[in-house]
């Protein structure tokens, strides 16, 4: 049995003797976790968050008051543009460690991926949730797993024409909307129609009357509410208000109504022509044979798929607004591509050199999940941050949460320069950036990357490439400011958002 191994042994055994053993116990764990640390060459992390208080009460004081300020980012930036990018800080007792470092999130990712586990993610989302693949750890998440990768595969093979009418609703719309138009809730909706198009088999807008609606705002509400728990970590328990269950509810009894809809449908007329409207939920059933847990699974893949997508589209149109030269670049791509068809084929969006640049360079900026944490499930190793340069390994115990900063990564000096925090699509025509590797991870890595990653790619360049086609004269509202990025008011749910919304002028 290797160290690692003794010391979990004796964890197990911790549990149910008496305290003199428990003492005798601890000191033998102590011991093993210092040796096994030693022999990595493990040395503490030196550079500690600043704090006054007792308890470092005063960080989280801070937090807060940026949070209200709507600049909970821009505060976090001075930490990691003061003490580099691992630091640690002790919370009631408890040390915690934030990392922007590419090598430790790979390590947490990707390379020891099986030493790390959710922590209080499950508790946080599962009431909106339930149980799917954004709740489960282990097996349960690896069934969860393979059951819709299976399903993004086969949507790998459709076309974009599945978008068509999606996108020909919001253009409409936006024609309809004449002057300053904020562009962000209709990109929210746009991003409702196709994740529900392609879960329930047909756009819940097309669902008339008060449970669309009830539904929309439920889904809201929820989504706000669960991300605020997120934040409480393992004092989620703290904040379950009724209205938040009621909205649960109502989420639930929404999906629920397309699986019966679905099963019906099967019993009606056979799997096959069931499959042709309903395809994620005959196949998700197929393997599950339990209506709550397909239906659990839809509201898992409709959290992932909506605002992420319409957070990628409005920050796009946001930055394109403020850097006309980029928008005039790319329109000419568009046009030069397409000689203005708007038939827009897989094939086509994939010429478009410069737009996958200013989409890269968006989620370089504006990450649409920008933070993340873990918990070790054992006691691992983080390959850097120890140590006087921060260059040793790290001996992290069992139960230590990470928190994980992809949006101060993607606007590190030592791997974007001095222009880190410019808008500069052309940084990904040139060589500088072809071994990025994980510096670059706006869909994460590893064994959990995003599975809607080209479904989003897709649909959010078929838009932009469209938006930009119909309204040739879009541009920035006067009198609107243009403050260096980052520094704007951003609204922080699960994603980050603009607080101000997307405000343009389609001319
Ligand atoms: C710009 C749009 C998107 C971004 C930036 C994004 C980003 C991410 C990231 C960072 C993760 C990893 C989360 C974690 O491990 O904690 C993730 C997971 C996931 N995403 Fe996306 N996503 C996007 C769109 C979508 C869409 C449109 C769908 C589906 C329609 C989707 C489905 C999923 C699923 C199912 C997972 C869970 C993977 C797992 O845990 O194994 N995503 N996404």
């Amino acid at each position: 049995m290797g160290l690692l191994g003794q010391f979990e042994y004796l964890q197990s055994l911790f549990e149910t003797r008496q305290l003199p053993l428990r003492v005798a116990i601890a000191s033998v764990i102590g011991y093993l976790v210092y040796s096994f640390g030693d022999q990595h060459g493990c040395l503490p992390v030196q550079t500690w968050i600043p704090y006054k208080w007792p308890l470092a009460l005063d960080i989280l004081k801070r937090q807060y008051d940026a949070s209200s300020e709507q600049q909970l980012l821009l505060f976090q930036s001075q930490y990691f543009d003061k003490l580099g990018p691992n630091m640690t800080f002790k919370l009631f007792g408890n040390q915690g460690f934030l990392t922007a470092d590419p090598k430790n999130v790979e390590a947490i990712l990707a390379t020891n991926f099986e030493d790390w586990e959710l922590g209080s993610r499950r508790p946080g989302l599962f009431p909106m949730l339930g149980e799917g693949i954004f709740t489960q750890d282990g097996r349960p998440w690896k069934h969860s797993r393979e059951l819709l990768r299976r399903q993004f595969v086969r949507i790998h093979r459709q076309d974009s024409h599945v978008f068509d009418d999606h996108v020909n609703d919001l253009i409409t719309k936006l024609k309809s909307a004449s002057g300053v138009v904020d562009l962000q809730p209709h990109f929210l909706r746009f991003t409702l129609a196709t994740t529900t198009a392609l879960i329930f088999g047909e756009p819940v807008i097309s669902v008339p009357g008060e449970e669309t609606d009830a539904f929309e705002k439920s889904f809201d509400y929820a989504s706000y509410i669960s991300a605020l728990r997120l934040r409480l970590a393992d004092f989620e328990w703290i904040w379950k208000p009724a209205k938040f269950k009621e909205a649960c509810a109502v989420i639930k009894d929404f999906a629920m109504h397309f699986v019966e809809l679905a099963l019906k449908e099967m019993e009606q007329s056979g799997k096959e022509a069931a499959s042709e409207k309903y395809a994620f939920i005959i196949e998700l059933y197929k393997e599950m044979q339990n209506p709550a847990l397909v239906r659990d699974q839809l509201v898992h893949v409709l959290i992932a798929g909506r605002d992420t997508t319409a957070c990628l589209m409005s920050w796009t149109f946001f930055l394109l607004v403020r850097h006309p030269e980029v928008l005039a670049k790319l329109r000419t791509e568009i046009q030069d591509v397409t000689g203005g068809s708007s038939d827009m084929s897989r094939a086509v969006i994939s010429k478009m050199k410069y737009l996958r640049c200013v989409i890269n360079e968006v989620q370089r900026l504006y990450p649409q999940l920008p933070f993340n944490v873990r918990v070790a499930a054992k006691t691992t190793i983080l390959p850097s941050g120890g140590g006087p340069d921060g260059n040793s390994p790290v001996l992290i115990p069992k139960h230590t949460g990470i928190g994980y900063s992809v949006y101060h990564m993607h606007r590190q000096k030592s791997i974007y320069g001095d222009d880190r925090n410019s808008f500069r699509p052309e940084r990904w025509l040139s060589p500088e950036l072809e071994s990025v590797g994980w510096g670059f991870m706006p869909f994460h890595g590893g064994p959990r990357i995003c599975l809607g990653k080209d479904f989003a790619l897709t649909e959010a360049s078929y838009a932009i490439i469209r938006i930009i086609q119909t309204f040739p004269e879009l541009k920035l509202p006067p009198d609107l400011p243009i403050v260096p990025t980052g520094e704007e008011k951003q609204a922080m749910t699960i994603v980050v958002m603009s607080a101000d919304g997307c405000k343009v002028s389609l001319g």
